[in-house]
Order: structure tokens, then sequence, then C-alpha cells
């Protein structure tokens, strides 16, 4: 892949600006992500101009959403931070790189592997972050603690799951009135028809897809935009395993 514009530029056209310190921070976790990765399995990709586009543009994408007019209002205008939660990180994605971009945002990385779940706590120390937090365990059965349950104004994940599969994993953890952002790419519309009776169990509808190409790239990423209009039932999500395995 060729990449025809600096990572500065890139973001500009995205509308994120970052300060010295923030550079400094996606330096350090693209370092440790390289030094980590010749010992563990994080990630296919580690030249570093492909990181920086594909893993940290990727994951700071999602701030065009907000930046959309019809999506300006979504999130709480309150003194309060937001939460936000994301399942199936693996190497702290998109969560890092959002964490370090917003850091006034509350973020959790759940991973259901405990290396990797290391390898953030490393991330999150090494480069001085705060107020985030790595948890090991399966998106399915954190949802059952009172803590997470239905506690976050918005959930992102990327590359973990079929959107219905996704939508079992993600929505227990989202207020009424909170969203969750699916990180897709390619040919989505069957994926979204097949999901609709999911996120109508749920709780959940989708509000709409913003998609848009990667500036400086031939990267075409999907923003599914889901907005949870109600609690979840408690039987969701069933046991783990089955939303994978017989997804809604
Ligand atoms: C392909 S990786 C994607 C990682 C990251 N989101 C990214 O975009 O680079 C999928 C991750 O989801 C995690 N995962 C899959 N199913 C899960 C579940 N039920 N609960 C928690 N984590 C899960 C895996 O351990 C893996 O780290």
């Amino acid at each position: 892949m060729e990449i025809s514009m600096n990572f500065t530029d890139a973001l500009n056209e995205i509308n994120v600006e970052l300060d010295d310190s923030m550079e400094e921070a996606l330096q350090k976790y693209y370092e440790l992500l390289v030094e980590w990765n010749k010992v563990m399995n994080l990630t296919a990709i580690t030249e570093k101009d492909d990181v920086y586009v594909k893993h940290f543009l990727d994951s700071l994408a999602v701030k065009t959403v907000f930046d959309d007019k019809e999506y300006a209002k979504m999130l709480p205008d309150t003194n309060t931070a937001i939460k936000v939660i994301d399942i199936g990180t693996g190497a702290g994605f998109p969560g890092i790189p959002l964490k370090i971009a917003f850091p006034s945002v509350k973020v959790t990385l759940l991973d259901s592997l405990n290396k990797r779940i290391k390898f953030l706590n490393e991330v999150i120390s090494t480069v001085g972050l705060n107020d985030i937090e790595a948890i090991h365990g399966r998106a399915e059965d954190y949802a059952r603690e009172p803590d997470y349950r239905e506690s976050y104004d918005l959930c992102v994940s990327r590359a973990v799951a079929t959107l219905s599969t996704l939508a079992e994993y993600c929505l227990p953890y989202v207020k009424t009135g909170g969203y969750f952002i699916s990180y897709k790419s390619g040919d989505i519309d069957d994926e979204l028809k097949t999901a609709t009776h999911a996120l109508k169990l749920l709780g959940a509808k989708t509000i709409g897809v913003k998609k848009l190409t990667l500036p400086g790239t031939d990267i075409e990423r999907s923003f599914v935009i889901i907005k949870k209009m109600a609690h979840t039932d408690k039987k969701y999500p069933r046991k783990a395993g089955l939303p994978s395995s017989k997804p809604l």
C-alpha cells in the first residue's frame, strides 16, 4: 500500500490534533508494540508508516462520526467524563489511540487473551496513561458484573466478530441512550440486514453508517452507528461461546 500523506496531514483531514506529548505517547506505544511483538503475537503490521496509518489513524478516524452534523449530539454534554469500553481490544485498538488523543475519556480495554492484557498494562504504565484499565475476560462474562453492565456511554470494537455476535458482546455494556460503534470494512449490507433481529432483541437499532477512505490511502472504513434504545434483557449475553456459535 502506498501512503501518500504524512501522519499529521492525515490527522488534519479527520480533524484530530495531537500535541507533542500525545505524539510522544504514540511513539512509545509503537516502540512497545514492535518490541513485545517479537515474543508474542500482537500484530501482523510492524512497519512504522503502516502501524501509524492502519492502527493509529484508523482507530482515531471514528472522530469523523462525532464531527458529522447528524451525529454531533451523540455523546452527553456533561461535566463527567465519557466512559468508553473497547471489546476485543487485542493490542489496544482502537482504545489506546483514543485514550491518547482524547485524554479526558475514561477507557476500559477488554480482551480474553491474558498475554495481551499484560502488554496493555505495560503500555498504560510506560506511557503514563490515567483513567484507563485493561481487563482480562470474555465479553460475555464481564457483561454480568454490575460495575460494567449498562454503564458505558460508548462501546467500540474493531475486527472481533460479525455484527450479530458483536451486538450481543457489546450492547449489554452500553447505557440506555448510549451508543455502540462497530469498525467494519467491505460490503456490510448483508451483515447489517442479518444483525437487525439481534439488535432489536438487545434493545438497539442502527441509526446510520459513516463511510470514509483513510486519508492518503485507499483503505475503506465503515462505522456502523448503533443506538441503545432500551435496557438489554438479563438473559443476554448468553453463555460464553453461544453469541459466536449461534448468533441471535
Ligand atoms: C482480530 S483481534 C482484533 C484486535 C483489535 N481490536 C484490533 O482491531 O487490532 C480480535 C481480538 O478479540 C478478542 N476476542 C475475541 N472474542 C472475544 C470475547 N468473546 N471476549 C473478549 N475478547 C474477545 C481476541 O482475543 C483478540 O484479541
